[in-house]
């Protein structure tokens, strides 16, 4: 007879599988809760306590954390002096071990939860057994998922639990019980930089390839979801998000979280803005950021912060879209856009801001961790350095320009005016070409004539100022810090335009 030990805080399906043990011949070992569930099912089942010769005790902190156990659980079946050991301390081996843990995760999850209550839910004999099991996987099989349940019972069925069966049972194994200690690790941790950075995620999906199509690829949602992402977006209509597809929609929704005062609209390309629009309706929004270029959208992406109306949803039918996430769509605004059957709809409630969490990126070798950039300056953030000062209409220009430029891959320039991107300079290696492109593009706008210049960063000389103030920009915002932002200042005032400082840099690389 094979002795099976049952300790699980999730029971869900825990009596049909043991069922099926006892028929297989197994005896039942359990601890207090699982035996009472066992016993109330009808099945023979023996006390943790009769095995180890002690009460469970401290509130359940105790109860399998005994050599009768790990001494069953770790003993060399294939080597006579372990097996003699056993026989001397009349100790029954294991040989399968079914445990799910204390649940931490939804425990922190809870609003208001306390350091005290959460400290109680951290499994110390679950992961201690599964450790065990999984360490002498040749002998003893750790099941910690109630969703292997069938097919362990099929495989002790068919005689079918090889080594390498049994082996990917240890693995899962260790890497849920290095999930749950990483989870208890950063509930814990007091710095927000450890020595050790454990992260935990969870498959989210398999995606069918990655940047390029000789990429494979799979997307991971941390074990701590946040509610403002592309990851919990509910698919309303359409195929799964490529690899390509999650990242850039993951940009949109950075970008119009910035942008949460009125009505607006991004549509975005590659990881940049193509065209923002605010306005006061959010068809207007949708027509200033189609119109701020309406090239590159082609097959883009566009958020909108607020529900798409019919009209809204008409004019974006017109274009060529890979997807469209908004908070809600009228039901006729859906039935329009879901006429075309490749267009993703999405929808995701902009109510919450971005989490103040790290962004995580790899370089070869290794991740680099930083807080998320979530400054955005406001007219009171800005001095003016120039002689000649701002108009109301220069200074909310220069405000949203700011906003905007923040979202451009560096060096990045933005031309635009309140309410509306005319033309962006993105990832040039030099500043002087991005100030070149975005006034190109901004040209051939009817609001040029009012627009303004935002960098993401200082000049590094004069000749932006110079170049811009020689096209027509009446006013530029950056942030300066430069060793000649005084050559800048003095260009400014030389040429009569707007110059002001935001004092806060945005690269975004
Ligand atoms: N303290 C122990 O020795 C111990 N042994 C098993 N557990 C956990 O107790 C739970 C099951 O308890 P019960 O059968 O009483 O409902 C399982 O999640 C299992 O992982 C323990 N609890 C916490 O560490």
């Amino acid at each position: 007879m094979q002795r099976a030990l049952l300790s699980v805080s999730d029971k869900t399906g825990i009596v049909e599988f043991a069922t099926e043990l006892v028929a297989l011949d197994f005896e039942l070992v359990s601890t207090g809760g699982t035996l009472k569930v066992l016993a109330q099912a009808g099945l023979p089942v023996v006390a943790i306590d009769d095995v180890t010769g002690f009460p469970e005790m401290l509130d359940g902190r105790v109860k399998t954390l005994h050599p009768r156990v790990h001494a069953g659980l770790l003993a060399r079946r294939d080597l006579p002096a372990h097996m003699q050991t056993l026989a001397e301390h009349q100790i029954t081996p294991i040989d399968l071990v079914v445990v799910n843990l204390y649940p931490f995760k939804e425990t922190i999850k809870q609003p208001d939860i306390k350091l005290a209550q959460a400290i109680e839910q951290i499994d110390i004999g679950g992961p201690s057994m599964l450790r065990s099991a999984a360490k002498n996987y040749v002998s003893v099989l750790p099941v910690i998922d109630p969703t292997d349940y069938e097919k362990v019972l099929e495989l002790l069925h068919t005689d079918g639990l090889t080594n390498p069966i049994r082996k990917a049972f240890a693995a899962k194994v260790f890497a849920h019980t290095a999930a749950y200690d990483s989870l208890i690790a950063t509930y814990l941790a007091e710095t927000e930089f450890p020595e050790k950075l454990t992260l935990s995620y969870e498959k989210f999906a398999n995606l069918r390839y990655g940047e390029n199509s000789h990429q494979q690829a799979t997307a991971y949602r941390s074990a701590m979801p946040e509610a403002y992402s592309i990851l919990s977006a509910d698919i309303m209509h359409g195929k799964q998000l490529s690899y390509n597809n999650l990242r850039d929609a993951d940009t949109a929704l950075r970008i119009i979280a910035d942008f949460t005062d009125q009505p607006t609209v991004v549509t975005l390309k590659h990881m940049n803005p193509a065209g923002i629009g605010q306005a006061d309706t959010i068809y207007d929004a949708w027509d200033k950021a189609f119109k701020a270029d309406d090239i590159s959208i082609f097959g883009g992406i566009v958020v909108l912060n607020r529900e798409v109306d019919l009209k809204t949803a008409q004019a974006m039918h017109q274009i060529f879209l890979e997807i469209i996430i908004a908070p809600s769509y009228t039901p006729e605004a859906y039935a329009e856009l879901a006429k075309k059957k490749n267009l993703r709809l999405l929808k995701l409630p902009f109510a919450q801001p971005i989490a103040p969490m790290k962004d995580v990126v790899s370089v070869l070798g290794g991740v680099l961790v930083q807080d998320r950039d979530l400054e955005t300056e406001r007219a009171s953030d800005f001095t003016v350095v120039s002689e000649k000062q701002p108009t109301a209409d220069q200074l909310a220009s220069l405000v949203f320009a700011q906003k905007a430029v923040k979202h451009v891959k560096s060096n990045a320039i933005m031309v635009a005016v309140a309410g509306q991107t005319l033309g962006m300079g993105a990832g040039q290696p030099n500043r002087i070409d991005s100030v070149k492109m975005a006034i190109q593009k901004a040209q051939t706008k009817v609001a040029f004539k009012e627009a303004v210049l935002a960098s993401d960063a200082f000049f590094p000389m004069a000749d932006s100022v110079a170049y811009a103030a020689a096209h027509g920009i009446q006013a530029i915002v950056e942030p300066g810090g430069s060793i000649k932002d005084q050559a800048s200042i003095d260009k400014a005032n030389e040429l009569g335009i707007v110059l002001v400082f935001s004092k806060t840099r945005h690269f975004k690389h």
